[in-house]
């Protein structure tokens, strides 16, 4: 790309000023697993605690971005590389702007993954994987795609025609088809809690 002439214009106010103004930190809770783990279930129970003890959360999820600021890509490696990469960069904007914000895509590439952590400060990027067996995910099949793919009438499938990248070392892992929903709320928000968030 030619040389552009674009120059940053910082904000007068920064994080500091925000966490004041919102009485907690903000961060991004990145949720990563197959289809039907339970990341959108999950990142919604969030929101709605975070939203009882009065803090400003946001969930970004996969179905509804794709409705419209992603609905120009698919699921090609490069279209989801491209997905997370907008996604991280808007995750970032409202971490910046103070909002504990939840991400809910299933995100299969590990590098894609390091990338979007990459581009937010050291402790604000948390990575929540949301483990749940294929077996699990394939018997839930909330929306019936799991069935479509294996007919073949959906292409690339995470699980099914696609890959997965489980992450290495997530700072929060929780087990859909061995935890509660309960447990699995309250480990993430212990986890928030204990990292001075809220
Ligand atoms: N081929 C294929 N593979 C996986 N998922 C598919 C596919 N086609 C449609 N869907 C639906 O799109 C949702 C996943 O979108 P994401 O943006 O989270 O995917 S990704 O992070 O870019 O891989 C996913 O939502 P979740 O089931 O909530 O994960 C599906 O509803
Ligand atoms: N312990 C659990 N944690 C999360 N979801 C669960 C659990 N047990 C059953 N479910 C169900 O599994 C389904 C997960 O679907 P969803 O949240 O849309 O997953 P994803 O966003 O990962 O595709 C929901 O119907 C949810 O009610």
């Amino acid at each position: 790309m030619s040389k552009r002439h674009l120059t940053w214009h910082p904000s007068h106010i920064g994080r500091e000023e925000r966490r004041r103004l919102n009485d907690h930190g903000s961060c991004v809770l990145w949720f990563t697993g197959l289809s039907g783990s339970g990341k959108s279930t999950l990142a919604y129970e969030v929101e709605k605690e975070l939203y009882r003890l009065r803090c400003r959360a946001y969930v970004l999820d996969g179905d509804n971005i794709r409705h419209g600021l992603n609905k120009n890509l698919g699921f090609s490696p490069e279209d989801r590389t491209e997905n997370i990469r907008r996604i991280a960069e808007v995750a970032k904007l409202f971490v910046d702007a103070g909002i504990v914000t939840v991400t809910a895509f299933i995100s299969p590439y590990r590098a894609d993954r390091e990338t979007a952590r990459a581009m937010f400060r050291e402790g604000d990027f948390i990575e929540v994987y949301v483990k749940c067996s294929l077996d699990e995910c394939e018997r839930r099949d909330p929306k019936g795609l799991y069935r479509k793919a294996k007919a073949g009438e959906i292409a690339d499938f995470t699980g099914v025609s696609a890959p997965y990248e489980a992450p290495d070392k997530p700072e929060i892992v929780v087990s859909s088809d061995r935890q509660s929903i309960e447990q699995s709320v309250a480990c993430i928000m212990n986890y928030l809690r204990n990292g001075g968030f809220v």
